[in-house]
Parts: C-alpha cells; sequence; structure tokens
C-alpha cells in the first residue's frame, strides 16, 4: 500500500478549486480521521464540504498534508483523536493493532469502522473488523458504518444508486449521531441493528452481482435445453434418418435458432409472475398479504430476467445478420441459381427471405443505436468509478455493488 501515496484519488488542485472546500465556519462539529489514504481523502473532502471541521492524523502529515482541502487539518495520530469525540478508523484491519497506543486518549468515544475485508479475510476471520476494533478498544463505542459507500462515491457525492449507508453498533445514541453525519452529508441512514450485524455489512461489498446469479444460470440453463433439441431436430435426426451430413450446423445455424426460445421463454417468465400474483391476490380477495417467498423472489428478479431476455433477442439479431456470411449460404444461392435456369424462370424472388432479412438489419441498426446511447451515458460514470492506478480487489466489489444499486430489484 506504501506507494499508494503518490496517486492520490483526488488532486489537491481539484480540492481547492472548490471554493466551498477552502474555509470551514468557527462552530462546526469536529470530526477525526485516522489513515491519509483514499478513503480518508474522499471522507474529508465530502466531511468539510458539508459543513464539518475535519482534523486527520497521520503517521506523516507533512507528506500526505498536501493531499487533502486546505481546511483540513492534518497531523500526527495522537494530536488528531485528542478533540474530535467522532473518529473515523480508515485504516486496514491488519494495521489496527498499531492503534492501540492511542487507546487512553480514545477512550469514551466513537470509533466509526469503514473497512471492507477481502473474500479470503471474511472467510478466515470469524470476527467482523469492526468487532475486532471493538476489541482492541474496550473502551470506546464502535460503529459500523460507509463500507459500502465507495471513496469514488464519497468524492463525487451521494448518486440516486448508492446513497445508503448501512449503520449498526450496539449504542443507539452513538448510531444516532453516525447517523445525523451520514443524512449531513447527503447519504440515507439504514439502521441495521447491533454490532453483531457488521460481519453481514462485510460480507455486502463482496458479493457480486448477487441478483444475477439465478436469472443468468436460468438462461444458460434454458440454452442447453433448447440447444440439445434443436440439435437432435436439425442435426442428428437427419443424420440417423438420411444420412445427411448436417454437423456444420452447430455453431451458427443451431445456436441462432436456439437465441430466439430462450429469449422468448425468459420474456414469458417476466409476464407470467405478475399474473400469477394478481390471480393470488383475486384468490385471497386482498393485496395486503405477502406473496409466498418463490413467488417474491421471482417478482423481484424480473428486471434481471428481461434485460437477458432482450440480449438473447439482440444476440438472434446479429447472428441472423451473420447467416448470409456463411458459404453454404453461397451454395445455396448458387444451387438455386442453377435450378432456376434449369426451370427456365426469370425471376427468383423469395419473400420471406427478403421480409426477414430487412426487419433483422433494422434490429440490428436498432440495437446497436441503443447500446452506442447506453454506452455513451453510463461508460463515463463507469470510468469514474475505476480508479485505474490503484485497482483493488475491493474497488471491483464496490463498483459491481454500485452497478447493483443503480439497477436495483424490479418494481414489486
Ligand atoms: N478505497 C475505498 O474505496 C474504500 C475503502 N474502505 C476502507 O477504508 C480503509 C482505508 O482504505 P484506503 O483509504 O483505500 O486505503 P489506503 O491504503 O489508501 O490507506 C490506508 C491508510 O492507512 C494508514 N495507516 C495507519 N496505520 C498504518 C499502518 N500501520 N500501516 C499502513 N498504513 C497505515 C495510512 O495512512 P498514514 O500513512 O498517513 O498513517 C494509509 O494511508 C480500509 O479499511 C478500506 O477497507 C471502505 C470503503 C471504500
Ligand atoms: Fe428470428
Amino acid at each position: 500500500m506504501s506507494g499508494e501515496m503518490d496517486k492520490p484519488l483526488i488532486s489537491r488542485r481539484l480540492v481547492d478549486s472548490d471554493g466551498s472546500l477552502a474555509e470551514v465556519p468557527n462552530k462546526a462539529p469536529k470530526v477525526g480521521i485516522l489513515g491519509s489514504g483514499d478513503f480518508a481523502r474522499s471522507l474529508a473532502t465530502r466531511l468539510v464540504s458539508s459543513g464539518f471541521s475535519v482534523v486527520v492524523g497521520s503517521r506523516n502529515p507533512k507528506r500526505t498534508a498536501g493531499l487533502f482541502p486546505s481546511a483540513a487539518q492534518v497531523t500526527f495520530q495522537e494530536e488528531a483523536v485528542s478533540s474530535p469525540q467522532v473518529i473515523f478508523v480508515a485504516v486496514f484491519r491488519e494495521h489496527y493493532s498499531s492503534l492501540c497506543s492511542l487507546g487512553d486518549q480514545l477512550a469514551g468515544k466513537i470509533l466509526v469502522d469503514v473497512s471492507n475485508p477481502t473474500e479470503k479475510e471474511h472467510l478466515q476471520n470469524h470476527q467482523s473488523n469492526a468487532e475486532y476494533l471493538a476489541s482492541l478498544f474496550p473502551a470506546c463505542t464502535v460503529v459500523k458504518a460507509f463500507n459500502v459507500i465507495s471513496a469514488w462515491a464519497l468524492q463525487s457525492g451521494p448518486r440516486d444508486g448508492n446513497r445508503q449507508v448501512l449503520i449498526c453498533s450496539d449504542q443507539l445514541e452513538a448510531k444516532h449521531t453516525i447517523s445525523e453525519m451520514a443524512r449531513t452529508m447527503g447519504f440515507t441512514p439504514l439502521d441495521m441493528g447491533s454490532l453483531a450485524s457488521a460481519r453481514e455489512i462485510e460480507a455486502i461489498p463482496l458479493r457480486l452481482f448477487p441478483s444475477w446469479k439465478v436469472p443468468i444460470l436460468l438462461a444458460l440453463g434454458l440454452f442447453v435445453c433448447f440447444y440439445a433439441y434443436n440439435f437432435i431436430r436439425d442435426v442428428l435426426h437427419p443424420y440417423v434418418r438420411k444420412h445427411e451430413n448436417k454437423f456444420y450446423k452447430m455453431p451458427l445455424s443451431v445456436v441462432n435458432t436456439t437465441l430466439p426460445c430462450v429469449a422468448y421463454v425468459m420474456l414469458s417468465l417476466v409476464y407470467l409472475p405478475g399474473v400469477l400474483a394478481a390471480a393470488l391476490q383475486l384468490r385471497r380477495g386482498t393485496k395486503y398479504q405477502r406473496f409466498p417467498d418463490w413467488l417474491d423472489h421471482w417478482l423481484q428478479h424480473r428486471k434481471q430476467i428481461g434485460l437477458l431476455s432482450f440480449f438473447f433477442g439482440m444476440l438472434h439479431a446479429l447472428y441472423s445478420f451473420c447467416l448470409p456470411l456463411r458459404r453454404s449460404h453461397r451454395y445455396d444461392l448458387v444451387n438455386l441459381a442453377v435450378k432456376q435456369v434449369l426451370d427456365n424462370k426469370t425471376r427468383l424472388w423469395v419473400e420471406e427471405e427478403v421480409w426477414r432479412m430487412e426487419i433483422y438489419l433494422s434490429m440490428g441498426v436498432l440495437a446497436l443505436g441503443t447500446l452506442a446511447l447506453l454506452a455513451v451515458t453510463s461508460l463515463p460514470s463507469i470510468a469514474n468509478s475505476l480508479n485505474w492506478k490503484e485497482f483493488s480487489f475491493v474497488q471491483v466489489k464496490q463498483i459491481s455493488l454500485e452497478l447493483q444499486l443503480q439497477l436495483g430489484p424490479g418494481p414489486a
């Protein structure tokens, strides 16, 4: 981690270009931050711009001071923790023990644990990071918060998707204080109960696209089933019955016949749970009763199933667009021409083929246009959230979380 100081996520120039970050009102509540990494810098910027007075504790304040807004005071750890009542611990778990010498000064204060474990650490340690911090500082109140907010989201301000800050602690008052701070910073606090929930909160950024797992498995399962059926029908059956070798159809033609089958079934699976839910409500005579779990999950996955259906439909359009590129298609054309000459016909016009190609081409162009529009509107924010130079595992997970929160579950 040591070299990371040289590549700050936010530069001083950028921070100070915002006039509101240059000075802090006199009576602003004081907040301490231990650590001077990415998270500490983004947090300091957001706190200062939300009207807090920030004091940062670093092992080497001289080296790091230039990376913080000038309104934030950067000093040694001992000095930084002396006056604020709330101190954010923006340090990795493995370095918590190096803070033990501050124990006396920290006594009676609120420590906010913002850390995220890696998947390996999460499996290895049965105690959450927050509970571990609480065991090292028994005289402090530990609150778990802000770990699901990436440094980038903190820096650029809360946006629609990732506004929620999950908070847990054993002390109600401390939880309230941090909730109010989160609110002042523009986030939405969400009470997750006692500190025992910290492990659950720490696991959230580790889950990669959780609500996509079932729809993707479903789509793959359907694809395998339909592919097997189409393979038997279009390739195996002609081979067994008439000894026709049509195995060349496997990579393109059979796949292309399979794609719309999957797309249609997935599309029907988007609408079916709504109909079932309506029927259930009519039967029960009320809409104020919980749906069974299976129906509830199904309803919540409709958006993902619908997007996958759209994806398979688009793939079908692209595959169909490629069909005339095949050599077999050229042979068919030549054979048709020969047949035409032999039959003495003057004009060959296969109406169905013509329409098919016209429609596929227009769908292909529409799809490409939609994709280009999506790329233009959403790529900058994704690229922004990737801190390319300091690309860490946890950040990848957080991007997935951000996307996940932005996509959200379908309307229940
Ligand atoms: N980056 C992100 O997007 C997010 C990070 N987090 C969490 O925030 C915490 C900090 O992350 P991040 O800022 O990215 O990490 P960095 O590596 O960028 O910063 C860690 C900081 O820890 C401080 N530190 C204190 N004691 C030690 C020590 N003994 N050895 C090494 N460093 C020490 C260092 O500051 P100094 O040298 O000045 O003492 C260093 O700058 C982590 O727990 C992480 O899980 C949570 C959500 C998002
Ligand atoms: Fe088709």
